[in-house]
């Protein structure tokens, strides 16, 4: 059964869809059989991908709807919407109709209030039903979380073993972490107790400026002792910015990039996670 993994912090900019790609497309470079879900309206992960938003008609968006309005045909739309991207890994795509989609969740979120359901039909885990059909075939599901929906985010890590932080080596970058933590505490207590937070990732580290070296020690600090702080900081790379025009993955853009190395580091302590 496959692990599923969100990629969350609530603070923009931070390299949660530049870790999304990149680390799956380490696990896929070995061996590992990778699905990436782009839970995020803006589609950013999707066009990083190669494939234009806008243009994509089975998405996660037509999924959560299937979920909600005709469950029985989930396993119909599921095939249809998994794309098989250049970079080795599975894609399911996001476009501005999962904003629709989060809206739905938050009426039916209402609803919820004032009737007495079943359990694993609320609105909160509804990812989770798609999902759930999914992790037998992949080993890895990675999910991009956005900002704006919380819905969906809590949906995410409804659905999730684990999630990863990735905070911005910039000192009040670390600031998203406490809201992240409270997020993720409130979502296993409230409906899935399995979630665990594998670590804070560094990202666009520069191992020169004092600021990083700051930023590191201080989390490390504040937040070891709860949470691991995975060993090796992505560097910062025009390169790794430059990817997303080209549809593909430092790994495959620059295979000797620093940062392509610790996105292999990254994968091995993943794929260690037990
Ligand atoms: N290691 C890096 N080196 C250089 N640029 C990077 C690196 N990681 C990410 N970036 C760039 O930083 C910007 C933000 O990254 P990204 O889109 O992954 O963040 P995000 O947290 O997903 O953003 P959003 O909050 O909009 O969803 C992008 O332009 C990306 O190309």
């Amino acid at each position: 059964m496959g692990k599923i993994l969100s990629i969350t912090n609530s603070k923009g900019g931070v390299g949660k869809t530049t870790t999304t790609l990149n680390l799956g497309a380490a696990l896929a470079d070995e061996g590992q059989r990778v699905l990436l879900i782009d839970n995020d309206p803006q589609g950013n992960l999707t066009a990083a991908l190669g494939y234009t938003p806008t243009e994509q008609k089975q998405t996660l968006s037509k999924l959560l709807l299937a979920v909600v309005d005709a469950p029985e045909d989930l396993e119909l739309h599921i095939p249809r919407s998994i794309l098989h991207t250049g970079i080795g890994v599975d894609l399911i795509a996001a476009n501005r109709r999962l904003a629709d989609a989060a809206a739905r969740l938050q009426v039916m979120q209402l609803s919820q209030y004032n009737s007495v359901g079943d359990a694993d039909r609320t609105c909160e885990k509804m990812t989770d039903s798609i999902t759930a059909l999914l992790r037998d075939s992949y080993d890895f599901i990675i999910i991009d979380c956005g900002l704006k929906y919380e819905l969906l985010t809590v949906n995410a890590l409804a659905a999730s073993d684990y999630c990863i932080i990735p905070v911005q080596s910039h000192f009040l970058a670390s600031e998203g972490i406490p809201d992240v933590l409270d997020m993720v505490r409130s979502v296993k207590s409230k409906f899935n107790p399995r979630l665990e937070i594998a670590g804070i990732l560094l990202t666009m580290y520069q191992s020169r400026p004092q600021l990083c070296h700051s930023v590191r020690s201080s989390v490390g600090e504040v937040y070891g002792d709860n949470c691991h702080v995975f060993e090796r900081p992505i560097e910062y790379s025009i390169k790794v910015a430059e990817c997303p025009a080209a549809g593909q993955s430092i790994l495959s853009y620059e295979p000797k990039n620093p940062a392509a190395a610790s996105y292999r580091s990254l994968a091995e302590e993943v794929r260690r996670l037990g």
